[in-house]
């Protein structure tokens, strides 16, 4: 079967974008994939989000889940039939203990990075990890495991070459551009830090093909990749339980209560955690790489079967011929002016936008918005 989109070169400053070959109606699933690489952030598992260690599929049942969140350890929750967490299919590392929600991630795992990374028999991984903790605090974008986990990947694999091809199809940019990423990664001081990260990773790739990969270019390289293009990963028991129960069949009186219980629930988590509600972590995604960011998307990245596994969803009924595009900006970015969404796509994605709305609005003045003028003046 057709697949209903191809990359092709874009424009000149773009490069390449994922485009339509057929049409796509509002909320079609335009494709799935599992990502090439991925891991949990280490603040949020040292919180307590228990997460499968491979694909981050929550490993609480939704009333524990709820329990933490809200700081309550008496809710009880209603329909527990509908929480997806199947604990009877839980395995867990023999050496260092970490979880995973089924025998099939647990092997994935092993046979592609776990061997190598398997915190029993590799001490100084814990160096790396906690050296990390120290360098980066919530609200975390980026972890250093990732990039130890795309070191083991090639490591372990059958085919080394093919492996690090893999990679390297996400590296692009001069090397001004390399540094802009690792030092988005990194923060201020970025050198030091990744000095002392580098030295740490010696001590734990000492076989010769990944010595080359933790060398200082070999590691700027996995570090600009890992920086540009890893994709936000988040995921929540309690909202696919909440889905379950949209689902369900209910009579008035029974919906309008669960619904309260719902909303009680959101206010005291809200109250207890702020926003810091999932398991989160980050992964890299070969196709969705691939697509290029406007300021009026026409697609969205999901995460729906409450893992890693990442679905492109049409926004609005695209076109054959159109180009498909996501948002790299917030919903609340998304709304500001024209200066203040490409003074972010500057800072953070070190680009200037070439999308229909920013040039219909190349005639603005360069207008910051109004919430973020306090945070430009303190800048200054
Ligand atoms: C994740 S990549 C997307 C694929 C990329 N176009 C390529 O050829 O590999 C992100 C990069 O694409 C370019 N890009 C994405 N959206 C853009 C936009 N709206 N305007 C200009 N450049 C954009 C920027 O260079 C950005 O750093």
């Amino acid at each position: 079967m057709a697949l209903g989109y191809e990359i092709r070169h874009c424009s000149d400053r773009k490069g390449k974008g994922l485009f339509a070959t057929k049409d796509f109606s509002e909320n079609e699933v335009i494709f799935e994939e599992k990502p090439l690489v991925s891991c949990q952030f280490a603040w949020n598992e040292t919180y307590g989000y228990l997460a499968c260690h491979h694909c981050l599929r929550p490993m609480e049942d939704t009333e524990e889940n709820v329990r933490r969140l809200t700081n309550n350890p008496n809710i009880v929750l209603p329909f527990p039939e509908l929480c997806p967490t199947n604990k009877s299919l839980h395995r867990y590392c023999d050496q260092c203990g970490v979880g995973f929600c089924s025998d099939s991630c647990k092997q994935q795992s092993w046979a592609q990075y776990h061997e190598y990374l398997c915190f029993g028999t590799h001490p100084a991984l814990k160096n790396l990890y906690e050296a990390w903790k120290t360098m980066h605090y919530p609200p975390e974008t980026a972890s250093v495991m990732l990039i130890a986990r795309m070191i083991a990947i090639i490591e372990q694999a059958q085919d080394k070459d093919s492996a690090i091809s893999a990679f390297l199809e996400f590296a692009h940019g001069t090397s001004e551009e390399r540094d802009g990423s690792i030092l988005k990664f990194l923060g201020e001081q970025f050198f030091e830090k990744f000095e002392c990260l580098r030295l740490l990773m010696s001590d734990i790739f000492q076989t010769c093909h990944a010595q080359s990969l933790v060398t200082e270019e070999g590691l700027k390289t996995l570090f600009a990749i890992a920086g540009r293009n890893s994709q936000g990963i988040g995921s929540s028991v309690f909202s696919i339980w909440v889905k379950n129960v949209e689902k369900f069949e209910l009579s008035e009186e029974s919906r309008k209560e669960i619904n309260e219980f719902i909303d009680n629930v959101y206010l005291s988590m809200d109250r207890h955690v702020g926003c810091f509600l999932n398991n989160e972590g980050s992964g890299l995604y070969r196709l969705e790489r691939c697509i290029n960011h406007s300021c009026l998307p026409n697609a969205s990245s999901t995460f729906p079967y409450g893992d890693y596994t990442l679905a492109l969803v049409a926004k609005t009924a695209i076109s054959a011929g159109e180009e498909i595009c996501i948002s790299y900006l917030d919903e609340c970015e998304l709304e500001r002016s024209k200066h203040s969404r490409n003074k972010h796509l500057r800072e953070y994605y070190l680009f200037e936008c070439e999308c229909e709305k920013c040039l219909k609005q190349s005639d603005e003045p360069d207008v910051t918005s109004e919430e973020e003028t306090d945070s430009d003046m303190d800048e200054e």
